[in-house]
């Protein structure tokens, strides 16, 4: 299990959601979610395919809408923000894709600066290079500046996706996938580097994931999301050691198959 994470703070909730409900037509994906990330703290959800995890941290990006209930992040209603007010935000809260979501066209070096000139525009070139310095030397990445995305393996590619997520200096991560499609020992440095990220960057994160060994890495909180509910919320041991058959059939499917 992870160690216990002493810079958590327990005063402080950086999301905050209650009674959350969303359904596409006839299908009825979250039906009364309720979850608190507090400041420093790594929330992993965990479900099966198909469960809602990416609806959930979308709506929490401000990328889809709820239904009914509240959303709360940093201590904002994201749901009756305005757009310019949203974008704001979002400078705050880093979305990691699944599948690193880098420009093919652009060289690693390119792909990191992206976020800066966009959204800091009036940052001078040495400040931006420092930037971009920083955050690969965090992914362990700094001799990949000037190599195509296409050059990367699938694991350094993720890497680069964190640290174009980490370059604007997000408060908040939201990590989708972070491993999935990954061989295990790569598996294993995403989760360190997700950790590392958590010390060093100070995040709070929402790690959305069906890998155990993801949740039992990373996460100081799992909640299992099961028919549009968390069915259980604790940390790893506490969750699993439970006879619940739910809880039960997702550790087998996990181990099993
Ligand atoms: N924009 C959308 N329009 C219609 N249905 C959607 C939309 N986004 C998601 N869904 C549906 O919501 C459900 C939950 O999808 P979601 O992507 O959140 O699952 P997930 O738990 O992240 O699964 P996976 O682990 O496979 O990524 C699915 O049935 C999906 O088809």
């Amino acid at each position: 299990m992870k160690p216990f994470t002493p810079d958590i703070d327990w005063n402080e909730k950086v999301i905050s959601i209650r009674g959350l409900y969303k359904s596409f037509g006839e299908n009825r994906v979250l039906q009364g979610v309720d979850l608190d990330l507090y400041k420093g703290e790594n929330i992993v959800v965990l479900g099966r395919s198909g469960t809602g995890k990416s609806v959930l941290i979308k709506i929490i990006a401000g990328l889809l809408k709820q239904d009914a209930g509240t959303v709360n992040v940093l201590g904002q209603e994201v749901s009756q923000l305005k757009s310019a007010e949203l974008r704001e935000l979002r400078l705050k809260v880093g979305f990691c894709f699944q599948h690193g979501a880098l420009y093919d066209s652009m060289t690693v070096g390119e792909n990191l600066a992206f976020p800066l000139t966009r959204n800091e525009p009036g940052m001078k070139r040495e400040q931006r290079e420092k930037r971009i310095e920083i955050v690969l030397d965090a992914v362990g990445l700094s001799q990949t500046i000037d190599q195509m995305p296409a050059e990367l393996s699938g694991g350094q590619r993720k890497r680069i996706g964190i640290a174009r997520t980490l370059i604007l200096r997000p408060e908040i991560m939201l990590y989708d996938e972070p491993t999935a499609g990954l061989d295990p020992i790569t598996c294993i440095e995403i989760n360190n580097l997700i950790n590392e990220v958590q010390k060093r960057f100070k995040t709070s994160s929402i790690i959305i994931t069906h890998d155990l060994t993801c949740a039992k890495a990373t996460g100081d909180k799992i909640a299992v999301l099961k028919d549009g509910q968390f069915i259980k919320k604790g940390n790893f041991d506490e969750v699993f050691e439970s006879d619940d058959e739910l809880i039960r059939e997702f550790y087998d499917y996990n181990f099993i198959q």
